[in-house]
């Protein structure tokens, strides 16, 4: 049976961050997820968690400098201090949140930059945060974004994220599959959540290709969640997409799954 987060950087956005974790509870939800904690104190959002009986699923290291064009540091060259503190104020919080996984942001690559550059100090870091988070049994993931909604991310496709994490050869080290992005990108979902099972560690839903509610578009999410049960998939889904209006109108297709009150 699917277990769904709400995704407090998309969802419920009628109202401020923080009134966001009341708001999912309400609609059913027993966990969330969201983009980064670092503008609050990581005592702050765990009393909303637990004033609210929610987990919280996963959350990203820093962004960089977003509005530079920056999606993540951890493969820049040169800027090897910075992603490593970033990841360390990444465990800092995961540990105070109770957060199993982590996503770690890789890079927008500049198109004349040295990809091979940037892979290789995306393969160190990253070695380096699964030495900082496995002894507190925290997977890290990895999330493939498609062109059109961030052009040049050091990955696009989930069979690179799959190569990388294989790369990187780390046993807490795992892939996010968002399925809107996949099937923007590679297409096929059915094959790549067979022959992958157990390699992804979180997966994100929204509607293809216009990232709404899970019951439009190219993706028959009833169709994909059966398949996942049938995969043996016992971890979250993220629900990572831009409502069509006010979310609560969109959350029919949820009204099986949500949490009677
Ligand atoms: O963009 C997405 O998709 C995400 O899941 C973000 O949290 C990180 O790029
Ligand atoms: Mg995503």
């Amino acid at each position: 049976m699917p277990k769904f987060a709400a995704n407090l950087s998309t969802l419920f956005n009628e109202v401020p961050f923080t009134e966001r974790f009341a708001a999912a509870a309400q609609a059913g939800f027993t966990a969330v997820e969201f983009l980064f904690p670092y503008d609050y104190p990581a005592a702050q959002l765990k009393q909303l968690l637990d004033e609210n009986n929610l987990k919280l699923v996963l959350f990203n290291t820093a962004p960089g400098n977003v509005a530079a064009g920056e999606w993540g540091v951890s493969a820049i060259p040169g800027r090897e201090a910075e992603a490593r503190a970033d990841i360390d104020r990444a465990l800092e919080y995961a540990l105070a949140l109770e957060v199993p996984q982590v996503h770690i942001m890789a890079a927008t690559v500049p198109p004349a930059a040295d990809h091979q550059a940037y892979v290789d100090t995306f393969v160190r870091n990253m070695r380096y945060a699964s030495e900082r988070f496995a002894p507190h049994g925290i997977n890290l993931l990895l999330e493939a974004l498609n062109p059109v909604t961030k052009p040049d991310y050091l990955y696009a496709s989930q069979y690179q994220t799959l190569e990388m994490a294989a790369r990187i050869d780390r046993p807490n080290v795992f892939t996010q599959l968002d399925l809107f992005h996949a099937q923007l990108v590679d297409g096929n979902l059915s094959r790549l959540i067979r022959e992958n099972a157990g390699r992804y560690r979180h997966i994100q839903i929204a509607s293809a290709p216009d990232r709404h509610e899970p019951d439009e578009g190219e993706i028959n999410y009833p169709w994909i969640f059966a398949l996942l049960d049938d995969v043996g998939y016992d971890g979250w889904i993220g629900c990572e997409y831009l409502p069509r209006g006010n979310t609560l109108d969109g959350l029919g297709w949820f009204a099986p799954w949500a949490k009677k009150s």
